[in-house]
């Protein structure tokens, strides 16, 4: 039997209390540290690759940053919306950055072509989770958010990426005024078969 280095009970806990917390659930103007940003982009770099390729690229926006990510991913919207145009998400995608601590866009670097493309944008997702639970952890609301401009090959060079890599979205990070309810998840047993006989 081998014996554990962690409090176990905890990192249940920390796991499965986890939440997506939204921009409306942000205490207003509350920046957070970029110290304690840095803490959480380090955690996200241990994240495991196959070939260690460490695919995930990080751009964080805060500040002055911000606005400009609202204004640079409202004007693309309305530049390659078309029909499908709607005035709302034009104004969101305009007003939500400000209203974050920091904004970070997660993106994946194709350096390997031999892999397969699934298994670097699953190494960004294991970086993401990363990042997502040490949020929780030093007590901080976020929500990786993947609509907008996020999947468009224009938004590509704005974030440094080329035409083999992918923008995969943003994680808006804020201090919590408003907690997300408890979390719901069907049960484990029904996603999971075990053979062993
Ligand atoms: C790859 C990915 C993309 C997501 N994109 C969005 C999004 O565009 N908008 C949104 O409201 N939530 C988005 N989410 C967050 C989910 O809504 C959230 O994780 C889900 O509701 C479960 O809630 P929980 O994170 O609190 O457990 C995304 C989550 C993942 C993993």
């Amino acid at each position: 039997m081998t014996s554990s280095l962690f409090d176990t009970e905890q990192i249940n806990n920390l796991i499965r209390t986890r939440r997506s917390t939204f921009i409306p659930q942000f205490v207003p103007g509350r920046v957070i540290p970029d110290s304690t940003v840095w803490q959480l982009l380090e955690n996200a770099n241990w994240a495991p690759s196959h070939k260690q390729t460490e695919p995930w690229r990080f751009v964080v926006f805060t500040g002055a940053g911000l606005h400009r990510l609202a204004e640079f991913q409202a004007d693309l919207y309305e530049k390659t919306a078309g029909p499908a145009y709607k005035a709302a998400k034009h104004a969101n995608l305009r007003n939500n950055p400000p209203q974050c601590s920091h904004v970070i866009a997660i993106a994946m670097k194709r350096t390997e072509p031999r892999l397969p493309e699934i298994e670097e944008i699953e190494a960004v997702a294991c970086a993401v989770q990363n990042l997502h639970l040490s949020a929780h952890a030093y007590g901080l609301g976020g929500y990786w958010s993947s609509g907008g401009i996020t999947y468009t090959e224009e938004a590509k060079a704005f974030f440094g990426l080329g035409p083999e890599d992918r923008l995969l979205g943003f994680f808006q990070l804020g201090y919590i005024e408003v907690p997300s309810a408890p979390g719901q998840r069907g049960s484990i047993h029904d996603k999971t078969r075990w053979v062993n006989e």
